[in-house]
């Protein structure tokens, strides 16, 4: 249900609106046809389509599972055409071209060097490869007219046991285009503790973290993540809905936990579409996201996996904008809360928040006075 308020934001207001992305995975958000051409490259004859537009549709259905490892399941097919440099490098370069053109001003981008190891690339090389990649993707989208800046996370895999050498690695190029480290991967049964040296040692280094934290696994998670591994930012974070009542009255009621991650400004890396694939949430209108903003957490807006879930900022914003009937200042709040949650330096994002996100909105917003001014006046040719 969506009023037409003057403040509604069209989808093509969406696209250009600034936005700011924080939870993406680099081997989630590949271009269909760009899998097509890797595979064949590489001799890897195991893709399910080889019609670009047919596995598009193929990694969405895949991954609608309505579980987490299912989910994780389709990556086999975009880690295992991703082992190159040059493969590395063309997937990166892409990612940060599609999210400028999406209207994507600043981007985090995760990704797990462990499982790019496989014929024969060093965890370094890997590295270098992704951030050379996103150094060319920024210029293509200048070139464009677009401006994006991307940063790179490293995510270690919560299953294996190599968070410390990750984490090193984090540390060793965060003055090279990686800014922080995650860990990802199957939640239950894999608690973040599990990683406790790598979360200490980037403590001791006073480097920053995110964990993805009760997506498919409850409270223990979240409360580990921060209380015991102190992790900046928590990705989904969706489950913290456990721990706040609602009653009759429309009173609510915070327990400790949601007090605490609510109180230090705990930022919260949403991503809805993502959470309806996995069953962490059953519609747009009943995820988390409605209750958490009006209650002011740190909310973030973000699309995990585009391939998979065959999204875009635009269409994560487009859906809410659906569901909850949000208007430009939303997510004008959406996209401030995501910039002041970056890894990078206070300076930088102050200067990001004040020079490009609050002019983008101010222009977006002046476009729609005007539109009126020109109607009422009977013109029929409105500036678009
Ligand atoms: O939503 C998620 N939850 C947990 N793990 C994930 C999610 N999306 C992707 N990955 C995992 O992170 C790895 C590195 O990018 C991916 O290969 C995938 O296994
Ligand atoms: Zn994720």
């Amino acid at each position: 249900m969506t009023s037409e308020t003057p403040n509604t934001p069209t989808a093509d207001q969406i696209r250009r609106a600034p936005k700011v992305l924080l939870h993406d995975h680099l081997d989630g958000g590949l271009r269909p046809g760009t899998i097509i051409d890797l595979a064949r490259d590489a001799g890897y004859d195991a893709l399910p389509e080889t019609d670009a537009d047919k596995l598009g549709i193929w990694f969405r259905e895949a991954a609608d599972s309505g579980s987490l490892e299912r989910y994780l399941e389709t990556f086999a097919h975009t880690c295992a055409v991703m082992q190159t440099r040059d493969a590395l490098f063309r997937v990166a370069a892409e990612c940060a071209e599609d999210l400028a053109e999406d209207g994507v001003v600043y981007a985090e981008i995760r990704y797990a060097p462990e499982q790019h190891l496989e014929q024969g690339l060093t965890l370094e090389e890997v590295v270098e490869a992704v951030t050379d990649g996103f150094r060319e993707g920024e210029r293509r989208a200048k070139a464009n007219g677009h401006r994006i800046r991307v940063g790179a996370l490293l995510t270690a895999m919560r299953h294996a046991a190599r968070a410390l050498e990750i984490a090193e690695l984090a540390n060793r190029y965060r003055d090279n285009g990686v800014v922080g480290f995650d860990i990802a991967g199957a939640e239950a049964g894999f608690p973040p503790t599990r990683h406790l040296d790598a979360f200490e040692y980037l403590k001791r280094e006073n480097n920053h973290f995110t964990i993805h934290a009760g997506e498919a696994f409850g409270l223990p998670s979240i409360w580990q993540a921060l209380q015991w591994c102190g992790a900046d930012r928590l990705g989904h974070g969706v489950r913290i809905i456990d721990d706040i009542e609602v009653a009759a009255d429309g009173s609510v009621k915070l327990g400790r936990l949601a007090a605490y991650v609510r109180d230090k400004r705990i930022p919260l890396e949403m991503c809805p579409t993502s959470n309806l694939q996995t069953g962490a949430a059953d519609s747009y209108a009943a995820h988390p996201i409605g209750l958490l903003r009006k209650l002011h957490f740190r909310t973030t807006v973000n699309t995990d996996n585009r391939l998979m879930s065959g999204t875009s900022m635009s269409r994560e914003f487009e859906h809410l904008v659906e569901a909850f009937g949000y208007t430009l200042d939303d997510m004008q709040w959406f996209t401030v809360n995501a910039m002041k949650s970056a890894f990078i330096p206070f300076d930088e994002r102050l200067a990001m928040i004040n020079d490009v996100i609050k002019p983008g909105y101010a222009e977006l917003k002046s476009e729609w006075l005007f539109r009126q001014t020109v109607t009422t006046s009977g013109s029929s040719s409105a500036r678009g």
